[in-house]
């Protein structure tokens, strides 16, 4: 990969590689856009095939997260950390502090969080050496893991795409196909066999299955299965790219709405599933919940105001379900729109220098 011609082409400020060969950190920090304040997104833990696959994922990571915090009216960038290893048998306490000293490095331009394979013990060790992180059980406004609160958001955004699919939103009844049943999944089936759905779960990993067969009466299916399954709402929660073109052809979904990131392999799935009439809750616009979570620690955390906030997710995607009806336009499209005006409208106000603007980023 040409990477200045890729940073170019989309915009990038800002790719740092941390190493520390004592404790095996190998961590890629992609900072994307900073408009609307310091760059907020998790750091991920995963063993990619190749060190290409690892940038190219903190890449497309950090943009969503300019785009997630964006829409979601934070005033917030966008960023996000991969760190390349096996999250069940690399990591080492050295390893976080290393990481935490590198953000600190960065001296605010980018605070971490939770994502795939932390945890927030993970975020605590980070703390150790760097007051930019979020989502730790530490000290007093912490807010700890933020899973939850995504899956609270996912299911009210599946109520929403419910409703616009199928005229009203109760989900009793309806079947619902997880894939991935990890720390937001379970915690949205929760939610949905409340309200009486039935669930169709998968998971790469069996004790996570037979949790949520045994909590919920959850139909478990395998892996490659899931895509195929009856069913009225697809909810990815595992990893991105699985709305590509193995899988449109056999998706019966007439709802496309979890909480992973990235899941349209490109933006071309999108135009197709528009055109095939299914409804697409945009990926950071249903699963912004956690992130609006951590957020309000930088301004001393409230749960009940997160939470608030949280349920606009409702009235975010019925706004881009509304833009995409009116003006026949994808839905993604529809959510790009809302983020880019936001981003560009503050861009355009900042024309003067300013010696400290830090202190005005929380009224934005
Ligand atoms: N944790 C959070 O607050 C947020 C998470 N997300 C996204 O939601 C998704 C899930 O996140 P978490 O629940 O935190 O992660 P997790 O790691 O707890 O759960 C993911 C689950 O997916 C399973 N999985 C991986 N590949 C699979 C495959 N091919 N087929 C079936 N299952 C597979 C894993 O075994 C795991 O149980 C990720 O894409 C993440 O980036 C987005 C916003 C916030
Ligand atoms: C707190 C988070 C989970 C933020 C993030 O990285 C995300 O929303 O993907």
């Amino acid at each position: 990969m040409e990477i200045f011609t890729h940073l170019e082409k989309y915009d990038y400020e800002q790719l740092v590689f941390c190493q520390d060969k004592n404790s095996g950190l190998k961590a890629i920090i992609a900072i994307h856009d900073t408009t609307l304040g310091p760059a907020l997104g998790g750091t991920r833990m995963w063993t990619y095939e190749s060190e290409e696959d690892a940038i190219v994922d903190a890449l497309r990571l950090a943009k969503g997260m300019t785009y997630k915090n964006a829409a979601a009216g934070l005033n917030l960038g966008g960023g996000k950390t991969v760190i390349i290893g096996n999250p069940r048998t690399d990591k080492n306490p050295e390893m976080f502090r290393a990481f935490g000293r590198y953000i600190q490095g960065l001296n605010g331009r980018y605070i971490t969080a939770e994502d795939v394979g932390t945890t927030e013990q993970d975020m605590d060790l980070i703390h150790l050496e760097t007051d930019f992180v979020t989502g730790t059980t530490s000290y007093a406004g912490a807010s700890g893991n933020p899973s939850p609160v995504t899956a609270y958001g996912v299911y009210k955004g599946i109520k929403a795409s419910t409703k616009e699919a199928f005229g009203n939103e109760s989900l009793a009844g309806k079947r619902v196909a997880v894939q991935g049943v990890g720390n937001v999944a379970y915690a949205l089936c929760e939610y949905l066999h409340q309200e009486g759905a039935e669930l169709i779960v998968t998971d790469i990993n069996k004790n996570a299955v037979k949790r949520a067969v045994d909590a919920f009466g959850a139909k478990a299916v395998d892996p490659n299965d899931i895509y195929a399954v009856d069913c009225d709402i697809y909810a990815p929660c595992a990893l991105g790219a699985t709305i590509n073109d193995h899988t449109i052809p056999i998706l019966k979904a007439k709802v496309i709405a979890g909480s992973a990131n990235n899941q349209l392999q490109t933006t071309n799935h999108g135009d197709i599933i528009h055109e095939k009439g299914i409804v697409y809750a945009p990926d950071y616009v249903i699963n912004a919940g956690g992130v609006i979570n951590v957020a309000d620690e930088l301004v001393g955390y409230h749960s009940e105001r997160a939470m608030k906030k949280v349920e606009m997710i409702y009235d975010s995607l019925e706004r881009v379900f509304e833009i995409s009806r009116r003006d026949n336009i994808p839905t993604y499209v529809a959510a790009d729109r809302m983020a880019e005006e936001r981003i560009q409208s503050v861009r355009n106000s900042r024309s003067q220098f300013l010696l400290n603007e830090q202190h005005i980023l929380s009224k934005r």
